[in-house]
Protein backbone atom coordinates (compact mmCIF):
# COMPACT_ATOMS: atom_id res chain seq x y z
CA UNK A 1 0.00 0.00 0.00
CA UNK A 2 1.22 3.63 -0.64
CA UNK A 3 1.02 6.02 1.87
CA UNK A 4 1.93 9.23 3.59
CA UNK A 5 4.38 9.09 6.52
CA UNK A 6 4.22 11.44 9.66
CA UNK A 7 6.81 13.68 7.66
CA UNK A 8 4.18 14.19 4.84
CA UNK A 9 6.60 12.09 2.25
CA UNK A 10 5.03 9.37 -0.13
CA UNK A 11 5.72 5.91 2.12
CA UNK A 12 4.60 2.19 1.04
CA UNK A 13 3.84 -0.74 3.20
CA UNK A 14 2.96 -4.13 3.08
CA UNK A 15 -0.56 -3.46 5.57
CA UNK A 16 1.88 -5.43 8.88
CA UNK A 17 2.98 -1.68 9.16
CA UNK A 18 6.07 -1.86 7.57
CA UNK A 19 7.12 0.27 4.34
CA UNK A 20 8.01 -2.36 1.55
CA UNK A 21 8.64 -0.11 -1.17
CA UNK A 22 5.99 -1.48 -3.41
CA UNK A 23 3.69 1.55 -5.06
CA UNK A 24 0.17 0.67 -6.39
CA UNK A 25 -0.85 4.05 -6.68
CA UNK A 26 -3.36 4.03 -3.30
CA UNK A 27 -2.80 6.84 -0.58
CA UNK A 28 -2.91 5.58 2.78
CA UNK A 29 -1.42 6.81 5.71
CA UNK A 30 1.45 5.02 7.25
CA UNK A 31 0.89 2.84 10.03
CA UNK A 32 3.72 3.44 11.92
CA UNK A 33 2.88 7.24 12.44
CA UNK A 34 -0.49 5.44 13.85
CA UNK A 35 1.02 4.23 16.96
CA UNK A 36 -0.51 0.97 16.10
CA UNK A 37 -4.22 2.51 16.33
CA UNK A 38 -4.60 0.25 13.38
CA UNK A 39 -4.31 -3.32 13.58
CA UNK A 40 -3.79 -5.43 10.44
CA UNK A 41 -5.59 -7.86 9.16
CA UNK A 42 -2.96 -10.64 10.41
CA UNK A 43 -3.08 -9.78 13.91
CA UNK A 44 -6.59 -9.76 14.59
CA UNK A 45 -6.87 -13.15 12.32
CA UNK A 46 -4.23 -14.40 15.31
CA UNK A 47 -6.49 -13.22 17.90
CA UNK A 48 -9.16 -14.94 16.40
CA UNK A 49 -7.57 -18.08 16.20
CA UNK A 50 -5.80 -18.04 19.66
CA UNK A 51 -9.84 -17.82 20.45
CA UNK A 52 -11.51 -20.19 18.38
CA UNK A 53 -8.93 -22.62 18.88
CA UNK A 54 -8.64 -21.79 22.41
CA UNK A 55 -12.50 -22.34 23.15
CA UNK A 56 -13.01 -25.02 19.83
CA UNK A 57 -16.13 -22.88 19.54
CA UNK A 58 -16.96 -20.53 16.41
CA UNK A 59 -19.42 -18.19 17.52
CA UNK A 60 -22.33 -16.75 15.58
CA UNK A 61 -23.79 -13.75 17.81
CA UNK A 62 -21.36 -11.29 19.42
CA UNK A 63 -22.51 -9.56 22.74
CA UNK A 64 -21.13 -6.12 24.12
CA UNK A 65 -21.93 -6.13 27.71
CA UNK A 66 -22.87 -2.01 28.90
CA UNK A 67 -21.68 -0.81 32.36
CA UNK A 68 -23.12 -2.58 34.87
CA UNK A 69 -24.63 -4.87 32.33
CA UNK A 70 -21.82 -8.25 32.76
CA UNK A 71 -24.70 -10.12 33.63
CA UNK A 72 -25.37 -10.51 29.45
CA UNK A 73 -22.59 -12.66 29.88
CA UNK A 74 -23.19 -14.84 32.80
CA UNK A 75 -26.35 -16.23 31.07
CA UNK A 76 -24.11 -17.94 28.77
CA UNK A 77 -23.79 -21.65 29.07
CA UNK A 78 -20.41 -24.05 29.70
CA UNK A 79 -18.63 -20.85 29.33
CA UNK A 80 -14.97 -20.86 28.11
CA UNK A 81 -13.42 -17.27 29.91
CA UNK A 82 -10.81 -15.46 28.42
CA UNK A 83 -9.48 -12.48 31.13
CA UNK A 84 -8.24 -9.88 28.38
CA UNK A 85 -4.86 -9.48 29.91
CA UNK A 86 -4.28 -13.08 28.22
CA UNK A 87 -5.11 -12.46 25.11
CA UNK A 88 -2.35 -11.10 22.50
CA UNK A 89 -2.44 -8.08 21.70
CA UNK A 90 -5.73 -7.14 23.36
CA UNK A 91 -6.33 -3.71 25.51
CA UNK A 92 -7.09 -4.32 28.52
CA UNK A 93 -10.34 -3.12 30.72
CA UNK A 94 -9.51 0.24 32.84
CA UNK A 95 -13.74 1.28 33.87
CA UNK A 96 -15.79 0.11 37.18
CA UNK A 97 -18.82 -1.96 35.21
CA UNK A 98 -16.33 -3.21 32.89
CA UNK A 99 -14.92 -6.87 33.99
CA UNK A 100 -12.54 -7.63 30.77
CA UNK A 101 -13.06 -10.96 30.07
CA UNK A 102 -14.29 -12.75 26.64
CA UNK A 103 -16.90 -15.34 27.21
CA UNK A 104 -17.59 -18.01 24.79
CA UNK A 105 -20.38 -20.45 25.09
CA UNK A 106 -23.92 -21.41 24.05
CA UNK A 107 -27.00 -18.99 24.81
CA UNK A 108 -30.53 -20.39 24.05
CA UNK A 109 -28.69 -23.21 21.69
CA UNK A 110 -26.19 -20.41 19.48
CA UNK A 111 -23.01 -20.24 19.89
CA UNK A 112 -22.34 -16.66 21.16
CA UNK A 113 -18.79 -15.11 22.26
CA UNK A 114 -19.67 -11.69 24.85
CA UNK A 115 -17.19 -8.99 25.89
CA UNK A 116 -17.51 -8.36 29.49
CA UNK A 117 -15.80 -5.05 29.35
CA UNK A 118 -15.73 -2.61 26.24
CA UNK A 119 -13.32 0.08 25.46
CA UNK A 120 -13.60 3.73 25.28
CA UNK A 121 -12.33 6.79 23.92
CA UNK A 122 -11.95 8.41 27.11
CA UNK A 123 -9.98 5.50 28.67
CA UNK A 124 -7.11 6.73 26.00
CA UNK A 125 -7.68 4.12 23.46
CA UNK A 126 -7.73 5.46 19.68
CA UNK A 127 -11.42 5.00 18.30
CA UNK A 128 -9.68 1.99 16.22
CA UNK A 129 -8.42 0.30 19.30
CA UNK A 130 -11.58 0.74 21.08
CA UNK A 131 -13.65 -1.33 18.52
CA UNK A 132 -10.43 -3.43 16.96
CA UNK A 133 -12.37 -6.64 19.04
CA UNK A 134 -15.47 -6.36 16.74
CA UNK A 135 -13.17 -7.11 14.13
CA UNK A 136 -12.26 -10.19 16.00
CA UNK A 137 -15.81 -10.88 16.47
CA UNK A 138 -16.17 -11.17 13.11
CA UNK A 139 -13.04 -13.21 11.89
CA UNK A 140 -14.17 -16.03 15.15
CA UNK A 141 -17.69 -15.86 12.25
CA UNK A 142 -19.81 -13.78 14.07
CA UNK A 143 -22.87 -12.41 11.95
CA UNK A 144 -24.74 -10.70 14.77
CA UNK A 145 -23.53 -8.06 17.19
CA UNK A 146 -25.62 -7.25 20.01
CA UNK A 147 -24.16 -3.60 21.42
CA UNK A 148 -25.49 -2.89 24.98
CA UNK A 149 -24.74 0.35 26.70
CA UNK A 150 -25.96 2.46 30.08
CA UNK A 151 -27.21 5.71 28.81
CA UNK A 152 -28.98 8.95 30.20
CA UNK A 153 -32.42 9.79 28.83
CA UNK A 154 -32.67 12.74 27.11
CA UNK A 155 -36.01 12.46 25.71
CA UNK A 156 -38.72 13.45 28.41
CA UNK A 157 -41.15 10.68 27.91
CA UNK A 158 -38.03 8.31 29.18
CA UNK A 159 -38.00 6.86 32.78
CA UNK A 160 -34.86 5.27 34.14
CA UNK A 161 -35.01 1.62 33.70
CA UNK A 162 -36.49 2.10 30.18
CA UNK A 163 -35.32 -0.11 27.17
CA UNK A 164 -34.63 2.12 24.11
CA UNK A 165 -33.74 0.05 21.23
CA UNK A 166 -31.59 2.03 18.77
CA UNK A 167 -32.56 3.08 15.45
CA UNK A 168 -29.73 5.59 14.97
CA UNK A 169 -27.39 7.44 16.08
CA UNK A 170 -25.42 10.93 15.85
CA UNK A 171 -21.74 10.81 15.93
CA UNK A 172 -20.65 13.55 18.11
CA UNK A 173 -16.80 12.22 17.99
CA UNK A 174 -17.19 12.18 13.97
CA UNK A 175 -18.83 15.53 13.63
CA UNK A 176 -14.89 16.16 15.28
CA UNK A 177 -12.83 14.30 12.58
CA UNK A 178 -12.75 11.05 15.02
CA UNK A 179 -13.73 7.36 13.34
CA UNK A 180 -12.69 3.70 14.27
CA UNK A 181 -12.41 3.47 10.51
CA UNK A 182 -9.26 5.98 9.91
CA UNK A 183 -6.27 5.69 8.63
CA UNK A 184 -5.59 2.76 5.68
CA UNK A 185 -8.71 0.44 4.71
CA UNK A 186 -8.18 -2.89 4.30
CA UNK A 187 -10.35 -3.92 2.00
CA UNK A 188 -10.93 -7.67 3.28
CA UNK A 189 -13.20 -5.90 6.40
CA UNK A 190 -15.10 -3.40 4.44
CA UNK A 191 -15.23 -0.43 1.58
CA UNK A 192 -13.24 2.78 2.25
CA UNK A 193 -16.65 4.40 2.38
CA UNK A 194 -19.22 2.67 3.73
CA UNK A 195 -22.59 3.84 4.23
CA UNK A 196 -24.56 3.75 7.47
CA UNK A 197 -27.88 4.27 6.49
CA UNK A 198 -30.08 1.10 7.77
CA UNK A 199 -26.96 0.12 10.56
CA UNK A 200 -29.66 -1.18 12.81
CA UNK A 201 -31.34 -4.05 11.37
CA UNK A 202 -34.62 -3.48 11.47
CA UNK A 203 -35.99 -6.51 11.83
CA UNK A 204 -34.04 -7.46 14.94
CA UNK A 205 -35.52 -4.29 16.30
CA UNK A 206 -39.60 -5.20 15.17
CA UNK A 207 -38.75 -8.98 16.60
CA UNK A 208 -37.27 -7.06 20.46
CA UNK A 209 -40.61 -4.97 20.21
CA UNK A 210 -42.78 -8.03 20.00
CA UNK A 211 -40.48 -9.75 22.61
CA UNK A 212 -40.74 -6.58 24.81
CA UNK A 213 -44.87 -7.09 24.41
CA UNK A 214 -44.85 -10.33 25.94
CA UNK A 215 -42.51 -9.39 28.39
CA UNK A 216 -45.18 -7.38 29.46
CA UNK A 217 -42.70 -4.43 29.55
CA UNK A 218 -44.03 -2.60 25.80
CA UNK A 219 -44.66 1.09 27.78
CA UNK A 220 -40.77 0.67 28.96
CA UNK A 221 -39.62 0.14 25.28
CA UNK A 222 -38.56 2.78 22.89
CA UNK A 223 -37.12 3.37 19.68
CA UNK A 224 -34.72 5.81 19.61
CA UNK A 225 -31.19 7.93 18.69
CA UNK A 226 -28.60 7.32 20.77
CA UNK A 227 -25.32 10.15 20.65
CA UNK A 228 -22.00 9.00 21.49
CA UNK A 229 -19.90 12.06 22.95
CA UNK A 230 -16.82 11.69 24.42
CA UNK A 231 -16.55 11.26 27.87
CA UNK A 232 -15.49 10.90 30.63
CA UNK A 233 -17.48 13.82 31.99
CA UNK A 234 -21.35 13.99 31.69
CA UNK A 235 -22.80 16.56 29.23
CA UNK A 236 -23.42 20.14 30.71
CA UNK A 237 -26.80 21.21 30.00
CA UNK A 238 -26.59 23.54 27.31
CA UNK A 239 -24.96 20.32 25.50
CA UNK A 240 -28.23 17.92 26.50
CA UNK A 241 -30.10 20.74 25.21
CA UNK A 242 -28.37 20.84 21.66
CA UNK A 243 -28.74 17.17 21.81
CA UNK A 244 -32.40 17.00 22.03
CA UNK A 245 -32.67 20.12 19.21
CA UNK A 246 -31.19 17.36 16.99
CA UNK A 247 -33.39 14.59 17.63
CA UNK A 248 -31.16 12.64 20.17
CA UNK A 249 -33.01 10.53 22.94
CA UNK A 250 -30.12 8.81 24.96
CA UNK A 251 -26.80 9.68 25.40
CA UNK A 252 -23.55 7.67 26.78
CA UNK A 253 -19.70 7.43 25.38
CA UNK A 254 -19.90 4.54 23.16
CA UNK A 255 -21.35 2.28 21.13
CA UNK A 256 -21.53 3.67 17.91
CA UNK A 257 -17.49 3.10 16.93
CA UNK A 258 -18.41 -0.07 17.32
CA UNK A 259 -21.61 -0.07 15.20
CA UNK A 260 -19.46 1.49 12.60
CA UNK A 261 -16.72 -0.82 12.98
CA UNK A 262 -19.92 -3.91 12.55
CA UNK A 263 -21.30 -2.38 9.64
CA UNK A 264 -18.07 -1.50 7.72
CA UNK A 265 -17.57 -5.43 7.97
CA UNK A 266 -21.16 -5.99 7.11
CA UNK A 267 -22.41 -7.58 10.68
CA UNK A 268 -26.17 -7.04 11.35
CA UNK A 269 -26.21 -4.92 14.25
CA UNK A 270 -29.00 -4.94 16.80
CA UNK A 271 -27.94 -2.68 20.28
CA UNK A 272 -30.33 -1.19 23.15
CA UNK A 273 -30.04 1.94 25.72
CA UNK A 274 -30.58 1.31 29.49
CA UNK A 275 -31.61 4.56 30.29
CA UNK A 276 -30.03 4.84 34.25
CA UNK A 277 -30.70 8.00 34.32
CA UNK A 278 -32.35 11.35 33.36
CA UNK A 279 -30.56 13.73 31.73
CA UNK A 280 -31.35 17.12 33.09
CA UNK A 281 -32.07 19.90 30.62
CA UNK A 282 -32.87 22.78 32.73
CA UNK A 283 -30.59 24.33 34.99
CA UNK A 284 -30.89 23.88 38.71
CA UNK A 285 -29.06 23.52 42.12
CA UNK A 286 -30.34 20.09 42.82
CA UNK A 287 -27.22 17.70 43.50
CA UNK A 288 -29.47 14.97 42.29
CA UNK A 289 -29.95 15.67 38.63
CA UNK A 290 -26.41 15.31 38.55
CA UNK A 291 -25.27 11.73 36.56
CA UNK A 292 -22.99 9.50 38.15
CA UNK A 293 -21.28 6.25 37.80
CA UNK A 294 -22.60 4.37 41.12
CA UNK A 295 -26.23 5.39 39.97
CA UNK A 296 -25.70 4.19 36.62
CA UNK A 297 -24.46 0.47 37.40
CA UNK A 298 -26.68 0.54 40.41
CA UNK A 299 -29.83 0.64 38.30
CA UNK A 300 -28.05 -1.60 35.08
CA UNK A 301 -27.74 -3.89 38.60
CA UNK A 302 -31.39 -3.66 39.04
CA UNK A 303 -32.69 -4.25 35.65
CA UNK A 304 -30.35 -6.82 34.82
CA UNK A 305 -33.29 -9.73 34.55
CA UNK A 306 -35.07 -7.28 32.15
CA UNK A 307 -32.16 -6.49 29.74
CA UNK A 308 -30.64 -10.61 29.95
CA UNK A 309 -34.15 -11.98 29.17
CA UNK A 310 -34.68 -9.56 26.09
CA UNK A 311 -31.14 -10.61 24.87
CA UNK A 312 -31.65 -13.98 25.39
CA UNK A 313 -34.89 -14.58 23.92
CA UNK A 314 -33.26 -12.67 20.53
CA UNK A 315 -30.68 -14.97 20.42
CA UNK A 316 -33.66 -17.72 20.40
CA UNK A 317 -35.44 -16.20 17.72
CA UNK A 318 -32.22 -15.44 15.80
CA UNK A 319 -31.40 -19.19 16.35
CA UNK A 320 -34.39 -20.95 15.80
CA UNK A 321 -35.31 -19.41 12.44
CA UNK A 322 -31.60 -20.22 11.16
CA UNK A 323 -31.89 -24.00 12.03
CA UNK A 324 -35.85 -23.88 10.38
O1 LIG B 1 -21.64 2.93 27.33
P1 LIG B 1 -21.33 2.09 28.51
O2 LIG B 1 -20.05 1.34 28.37
O3 LIG B 1 -22.48 1.17 28.86
O4 LIG B 1 -21.12 3.07 29.77
C1 LIG B 1 -21.75 4.32 30.00
O5 LIG B 1 -21.61 4.52 31.39
C2 LIG B 1 -20.38 5.23 31.66
C3 LIG B 1 -20.71 6.48 32.43
O6 LIG B 1 -21.43 6.22 33.58
C4 LIG B 1 -19.77 5.58 30.31
O7 LIG B 1 -18.77 4.68 29.98
C5 LIG B 1 -20.97 5.47 29.40
O8 LIG B 1 -20.60 5.22 28.05
N1 LIG C 1 -24.30 10.74 29.82
C1 LIG C 1 -23.30 10.08 29.19
N2 LIG C 1 -23.07 8.81 29.37
C2 LIG C 1 -23.86 8.14 30.22
C3 LIG C 1 -24.90 8.75 30.91
C4 LIG C 1 -25.13 10.12 30.70
O1 LIG C 1 -26.04 10.76 31.27
N3 LIG C 1 -25.49 7.79 31.66
C5 LIG C 1 -24.83 6.64 31.43
N4 LIG C 1 -23.83 6.84 30.55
Amino acid sequence: MTGYNSNGEVATSNGNGHSNGHSNGHKTADYTAQENATYPYEVIQEIADFITKGSGMRPKIGIICGSGLGSLAEIIQDPKIFEYEKIPNFPVSTVEGHAGKLVIGTLEGATVMAMQGRFHFYEGYPLAKCSMPVRVMKLCGVEYLFATNAAGGINPRYAVGDIMLMHDHVNMLGFAGNSPLQGPNDPRFGPRFPALVNSYNKELINKAIEIGKTMGIESNVHVGVYSCLGGPNYETIAELKALRMMGVDAVGMSTVHEVITARHCDMKVFAFSLITNKCATEYSDKKDEEANHEEVMAVAKNRQKACCELVARLVREIHSNAAS
